[in-house]
């Protein structure tokens, strides 16, 4: 199978003072050619366009984000790029159909960051079911499709509104493989999202580690790579494994990690059968955590919003923190609160439009 890709981006809105319109042709290889141009939507500004080593400049026609999204050439895919703290996406807009737009290869390719667009995931946007206003889908840039998302489920309630054409405050129901998800556009631009509850069983998270609190897996001791971890197991739909530090070692100080050498350690390791999304944590105090992640299907990125949910609740059940906390990720703050009288999470975080693109896919 073959992408040709070609992208043309529009900056976002609160870019558009700073970046200068620009294009430029980024790639190409025989199975997958990509063209990345920039337009700036300001009526009759200049955009600027290379292709093929030459440049032209040309005014810019009346090309609006709402124009740009309808269109419907066959093999032809737009997307919108957002990211929340830098965990970036290529949002599609799938709401005709239930089926994703495109195949789990061609996800890989378009998340490519050298080859392709670059992306942590590609998300779907798609019609609600069981009552909801929408279903999210996620292809994770290994091609993986994990259940939830939650840096992800705000992008997509921007995208919503950005489609949608709605301005203000709003809130979506989101079927999601982790159940029901209800983000909610703050009057700010931020998100918050009520997460529903943390699965802590054993079985249902899922590790083979055996629950050493009822059938939670809490502080228990996992090997890896002959070194020894304190670990906590919580899944927001998705697993995570969190841990603050090894058996008896001092608080992790996360900054000196390898995290490149220990996270595919923890991803692939046989006490999770459907592998893991791990979580480094550093305790700064009881309302403030520092965090770095490697994720299952992605790597280190610089966010993840499942993660900062499930490691507040890990760090409660170990007693180490209170309920609400800010999370510092490497791209960002999180505030995150589970909350006692409904056990439900909220996550609360901003989300980004980055650039319109289109690629061509062809077979
Ligand atoms: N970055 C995401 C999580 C994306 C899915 C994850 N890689 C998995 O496979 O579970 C987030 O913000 O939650």
């Amino acid at each position: 199978m073959e992408i040709a890709a070609t992208s043309t981006v529009t900056v976002a809105p609160q870019l558009r003072r700073y970046s200068p319109a620009f294009s430029r042709t980024i790639g190409s290889l025989p199975s997958l050619r990509f063209n990345l141009s920039r337009r700036n939507f300001s009526a009759g500004s200049p955009t600027l366009r290379v292709s093929a080593g030459s440049i032209s400049a040309f005014a810019a026609d009346k090309i609006s984000p709402e124009s740009f999204l309808d269109k419907r050439e066959s093999g032809v895919l737009h997307f919108v790029k957002y990211h929340g703290l830098g965990n970036d996406f290529i949002l599609v807009d799938n709401r005709d159909s239930s089926e994703p737009k495109i195949t789990q290869e061609q996800a890989v390719k378009l998340c490519d960051r050298n080859f392709g667009v670059g992306a942590d995931g590609v998300i779907f946007a798609m019609p609600g079911i069981n009552g909801t206003d929408y279903t999210m889908r996620i292809f994770n840039s290994d091609g993986s499709e994990p259940e939830m998302c939650g840096n992800g489920v705000r992008c997509f309630a921007r995208f919503i509104a950005e489609i949608e054409n709605l301005q203000g405050k709003h809130s979506f129901t989101i079927h999601t493989g982790a159940g029901l998800i209800i983000p909610e556009i703050q009057d700010d631009g931020q998100v918050k999202v009520d997460m529903g509850e943390p699965i802590l069983r054993a079985e249902d998270v899922p590790t083979r580690l055996a629950g050493n609190k009822g059938e939670s897996v809490v502080a228990a001791e996992l090997v890896v790579d002959g070194v020894s971890w304190n670990v906590t197991c919580v899944s927001m739909g998705n697993p995570h494994c969190i841990t603050f530090g090894t058996t008896g070692g001092q608080n992790l100080r996360v900054d000196d990690l390898k995290l490149s050498e220990i996270g595919p350690k923890f991803e692939h390791h046989e006490m999770f059968p459907a592998r893991t999304n791990t979580e480094f944590v550093e305790v700064l105090s009881r309302s403030h955590l520092k965090m770095r992640v490697w994720e299952r299907g992605a790597g280190a990125t610089l966010a993840c919003g499942t993660g900062a949910c499930a490691l507040v609740v890990a760090a409660v059940l170990e007693g180490r923190t209170d309920r609400k906390c800010t999370v510092d990720l490497p791209g960002g703050p999180l505030e995150i609160e589970w909350k006692e009288e409904d056990n439900h999470i909220y996550m609360t975080g901003p989300a980004d439009l980055v650039f319109y693109g289109s690629a061509l896919l062809s077979l």
